[in-house]
C-alpha cells in the first residue's frame, strides 16, 4: 500500500504586538509604501505537517509520535513572541525552521499566512492629525497573503518552493475600459462596449527567482505586497484596456519589469461589471448602476520570466 498524509491546524489567528517595524525597502514610483511600524502585527496562519512517520497513528491508532494539533496552535502562538523581523514571509519560515527544529517526527511543512489588515485610527494632535499607535480599526479589505513548502536539508532546512499574494482586491473603474469586437454568433447577446465601468475582484501571485529573497531581513529585494497591489492600481487608472486579459496581462508585464527578483506573476480575476440602470437627461456622465446578476467571468493569466 501507498500512504501520503499530512495533517495540521488552520486559522491559527495570531495578534502579535510590537513587531519589528518595516524599513529599508526599495521604493517604486508606482507607490507611496516605504514600510511599515507593526505595532500590531496580525496574521492567519495554517500548518500542514508532513512525514510517515505518522503512519502508526493511522494504521495503528499509535499517537506515540503524533503532535497534537492543538500544540502546534500553541507553538505558532508562543513563536510569534520570539519572531524578530519586520515580513509576513519571513514570520513563516521562522515558524518553519523552529517547527522542524523541535519536532524530529516532521519530515516536512506546508505554512500559509493571510495577513489580517488594521488601520490605525486617526486621531487630533497639536492642531492635525495622526495615527494612533494604541487604536486599530479592523480593515475587511485586500491582504497579503504567502505559503512556504519547507524541507529538511541535511542539517539544514530549505525552502522548496513558494507563493507570495496579494488577494481580495475590489477595484472599480468608472471609465477607460472596453470590451468590443469579440466574436459573435447566435449565443451572443451582450452588446459591444466601447466604454464600460468595469468592476473586478482581483488576486495575485508571484513567485521568487530566488525565494532567500522574501525571507531575507534585508528589505531591498523584498517586493512588499502593498506595492503590488499600488503598481496594479495605477495600471488599471492608467491603461485603457480592450478586456480584463488585456488589463492583467498589462499588469503582469509591469509588475515583471518593476521587479526584477520576481520571476513570475499570475492572476485571477472575477469579472463583476455593474449593470446600467439610469443616465441623466441633463448630463450623460451621471448614472446609476446596479449589481450584475450572479454568474461571473473569471479571467487566468501567469507569466513567468524567460
Ligand atoms: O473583459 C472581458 N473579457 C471577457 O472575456 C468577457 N466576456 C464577457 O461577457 N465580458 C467580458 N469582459
Amino acid at each position: 500500500m501507498n500512504y501520503e498524509i499530512s495533517y495540521g491546524k488552520e486559522e491559527v489567528t495570531v495578534y502579535r504586538t510590537y513587531g519589528k517595524p518595516m524599513l529599508g525597502l526599495t521604493k517604486i514610483p508606482e507607490s507611496a509604501f516605504a514600510g511599515k511600524e507593526n505595532i500590531l502585527f496580525a496574521v492567519d496562519v495554517g500548518v500542514e505537517v508532513f512525514g510517515n512517520n505518522f503512519l502508526l497513528a493511522y494504521t495503528e491508532g499509535d499517537n506515540r509520535n503524533v503532535v497534537a494539533t492543538d500544540t502546534m496552535k500553541n507553538f505558532v502562538l508562543q513563536n510569534a513572541i520570539a519572531y524578530n523581523d519586520s515580513t509576513l514571509e519571513g514570520f513563516l519560515y521562522f515558524l518553519g525552521q523552529q517547527f522542524l527544529a523541535t519536532y524530529p517526527q516532521m519530515s516536512s511543512l506546508r505554512i500559509t499566512g493571510k495577513e489580517q489588515p488594521f488601520i490605525a485610527a486617526s486621531v487630533p494632535q497639536d492642531g492635525s492629525f495622526v495615527d494612533s499607535n494604541v487604536l486599530f480599526s479592523r480593515l475587511h479589505d485586500d491582504s497579503a497573503i504567502a505559503t512556504l513548502y519547507i524541507d529538511r536539508d541535511d542539517d539544514n532546512i530549505k525552502i522548496v518552493s513558494h507563493e507570495c499574494g496579494r488577494v481580495g482586491l475590489q477595484l472599480i473603474k468608472i471609465t477607460g475600459s472596453s470590451f468590443a469586437s469579440f466574436d459573435r454568433d447566435n449565443y451572443t447577446t451582450l452588446p459591444e462596449r466601447i466604454d464600460r465601468p468595469l468592476f473586478i475582484y482581483l488576486d495575485v501571485f508571484w513567485k521568487y527567482t530566488d525565494a532567500g529573497n522574501a525571507i531575507n531581513p534585508d528589505l531591498s529585494q523584498y517586493i512588499a505586497p502593498e506595492q503590488v497591489r499600488d503598481l496594479v492600481q495605477v495600471v488599471f487608472h492608467e491603461f485603457v484596456s480592450k478586456s480584463i486579459q488585456h488589463l492583467i496581462h498589462e499588469m503582469g508585464t509591469r509588475l515583471l519589469n518593476r521587479f526584477p527578483q520576481m520571476t513570475e506573476v499570475s492572476f485571477t480575476a472575477q469579472n463583476r461589471l455593474w449593470d446600467s440602470a439610469f443616465v441623466s437627461e441633463d448630463n450623460e456622465k451621471i448614472k446609476s448602476y446596479c449589481d450584475p446578476r450572479p454568474p461571473y467571468g473569471m479571467i487566468k493569466l501567469k507569466l513567468t520570466r524567460d
